[in-house]
């Protein structure tokens, strides 16, 4: 990958009502590196991604992407998604199943006709080059998903959609992939969307907040810190050495704070240890 900063403009005014759930989306921001957008489950997020990728006709509004309107319901503007050139990856994004890996890549690659991306380099970065000739079926939640946003990327989008892309994956795929969409977003704009506080976190800068239909806030990473959820995660006790109060947990979930191995502290007594053997 080369270094190319590429920034872009997105306006966004979209205010109506889906069901019974009220939306006024306003948001105009300087698409640069990752935006991540944070928020409780069913606030909006996917709605918002889901307008901006010209998959939710029923908001009105106007939506504009690098000066190009892709949305103006009052002048009866609806560009359609295979003409947005925007990449979209969900949490259980699927591929054609009656595909190999490498023919679903392939025809995505048709997109485009500036790849940025090569398939051998996408495999290679996500980590999927053993599957390139497996049928898409046979494939893991977790490897469909890597697959899914080499997909995305390969057809060269201007802007890329991520809707929870790392729920399926293991610690180290999810850390991997991490790495990879923040190199990714130096050549191409990110919208990031997660439950995980560290990977927003990690990622992304700015960082939007939505409640209930809106876009309540956005600021840099650092300033946004103190108002997201407090970082929780899961954990489970591997090892305990009593004689030394060394408690090993294993994260389910990854923790950037915390380098391999290091060590936190030293359970003296711990409670919970007492009267076990
Ligand atoms: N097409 C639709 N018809 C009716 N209601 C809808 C439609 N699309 C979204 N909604 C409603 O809009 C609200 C926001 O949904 P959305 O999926 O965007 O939230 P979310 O923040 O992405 O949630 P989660 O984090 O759980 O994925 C929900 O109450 C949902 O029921």
């Amino acid at each position: 990958m080369g270094l190319l900063v590429v920034a872009m403009r997105l306006e966004l005014a979209l205010a109506g009502k889906l069901g019974e759930f009220e939306f006024d989306l306003q948001l105009d921001q300087v698409m640069d590196g990752a935006l991540g957008v944070f928020g409780p489950s069913g606030v909006g997020k996917t709605s918002l991604i889901r307008a901006i990728a010209g998959l939710e006709r029923g908001l009105p509004g106007r939506i504009v992407l690098d000066g190009e309107v892709l949305q103006d319901t009052a002048a009866g503007i609806f560009v359609p998604i295979d003409k947005r050139r925007i990449g979209l990856v969900f949490q259980d994004s699927r591929l054609f199943p009656h595909l190999t890996v490498r023919q679903n890549l392939a025809l995505a690659l048709r997109q485009t006709r500036q790849p940025i991306f090569s398939i051998q380099e996408l495999a290679h970065e996500c980590c999927f080059s053993e599957l390139l000739d497996q049928p898409a079926p046979s494939l893991s939640a977790g490897q469909r998903q890597r697959v899914a946003i080499a997909r995305a990327l390969i057809a060269a989008p201007r802007l890329l959609l991520l809707d929870e892309p790392l729920a399926a994956l293991d610690m180290a795929s999810r850390q991997h992939l991490l790495d990879f969409l923040q190199r990714v977003s130096a050549r191409i704009p990110l919208l990031f969307i997660s439950h995980s506080v560290a990977e927003t976190l990690q990622l992304c800068d700015p960082i939007a907040v939505m409640t209930s239909g809106r876009i309540a806030q956005i600021g840099p990473g650092e300033a946004m810190a103190p108002s997201l959820p407090k970082r929780r995660g899961l954990g489970t006790v591997v090892a305990v050495d009593p004689a030394s109060g060394q408690v090993t947990i294993q994260l389910d979930e990854f923790a950037p704070d915390l380098a391999l191995a290091q060590v936190v502290g030293v359970v003296s007594e711990p409670s919970w240890l007492k009267g076990r053997e």
